[in-house]
């Protein structure tokens, strides 16, 4: 079985100053038997590169343009996030889709754009509560994924990380039940099955008040191989708290 993978989404979080400490407890940690991301803001990412140098753990942004190079004042091409030794662009968070108004198509078009530029796309799905409480949260989820793959096609599927997150788990303490993510979680890898041939490697995080007392309990449930950590990943012991739970969940 490939390595579980946690990835850090710091948001809009961090200084210089408090970006070094949490650096510095995240590369003291050693080996972490699991693969490990963090998600910084961009001005960030030259800083979290060098304090990360030695270490395991391997960047990535928060969003991507799905413009190559251009006249696009404000935006940041997967080149110049390659150029800056990210591996991951998180695409589609669901505070991109609500606060930024980012469209299905949208998010397909960047997934296609951090392809491109040879980064691994983490694209992340999810219900609102309000589409959860009228049914509607797999045929939601089937909707922002199939606008993904329409870009992309069935094959390219085999090169990006998925990651569910229930907009009503965000930052609000209040994590999807193992059932409701097992739940979840076998409905996309269904679907990954119906259009490529490589559907079990694929990872399919889950992301939402994921914490270091709740962790197991997630990493346990079939068809989870990581998670898109918030919160607890701008506190260096969670995240490796987090990270070693997704280690043991391994054996
Ligand atoms: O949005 C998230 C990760 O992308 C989850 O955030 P929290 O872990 O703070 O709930």
């Amino acid at each position: 079985m490939a390595d579980k993978l946690v990835a850090g989404n710091w948001k809009m979080h961090g200084s210089l100053a408090a970006n070094a400490a949490l650096l510095g407890g995240l590369a003291s940690a050693g080996e972490l038997g699991v693969s490990c991301a963090v998600c910084v803001p961009y001005p960030y990412l030259a800083q979290a590169r060098q304090c990360l140098e030695a270490a395991s753990i391997v960047l990535g942004a928060q969003d991507v343009s799905e413009f190559a190079a251009g006249a696009y004042t404000g935006e940041v091409s997967g080149a110049m996030l390659a150029e800056f030794g990210c591996r991951y662009a998180i695409v589609g968070h669901s505070e991109r889709r609500a606060l930024f108004g980012e469209d299905d198509a949208t998010v397909g078009r960047k997934a296609a754009a951090a392809l491109a530029a040879e980064l691994v796309p983490i694209v992340c799905v999810g219900e609102t509560l309000a589409e959860r409480d009228a049914g509607a949260t797999l045929a939601v989820i089937r909707r922002q994924l199939d606008a993904v793959a329409a870009v992309l096609g069935g094959a390219a599927l085999a090169r990006v990380v998925l990651a569910y997150e229930p907009v009503w788990a965000i930052g609000t303490g209040r994590s999807a039940t193992p059932v409701q993510v097992g739940e979840v979680h076998g409905a996309i890898r269904a679907w990954l099955g119906e259009r490529c041939a490589q559907a079990a490697a694929v990872p399919i995080l889950y992301g939402g008040s994921v914490k270091p007392d709740n962790a197991a309990e997630l990493f346990a449930v079939k068809d989870v191989d990581g998670g898109l950590v918030g919160g607890a990943s701008l506190v260096a012991e969670d995240f490796l708290a987090i990270c070693r739970a997704a280690a043991k969940a391994q054996t």
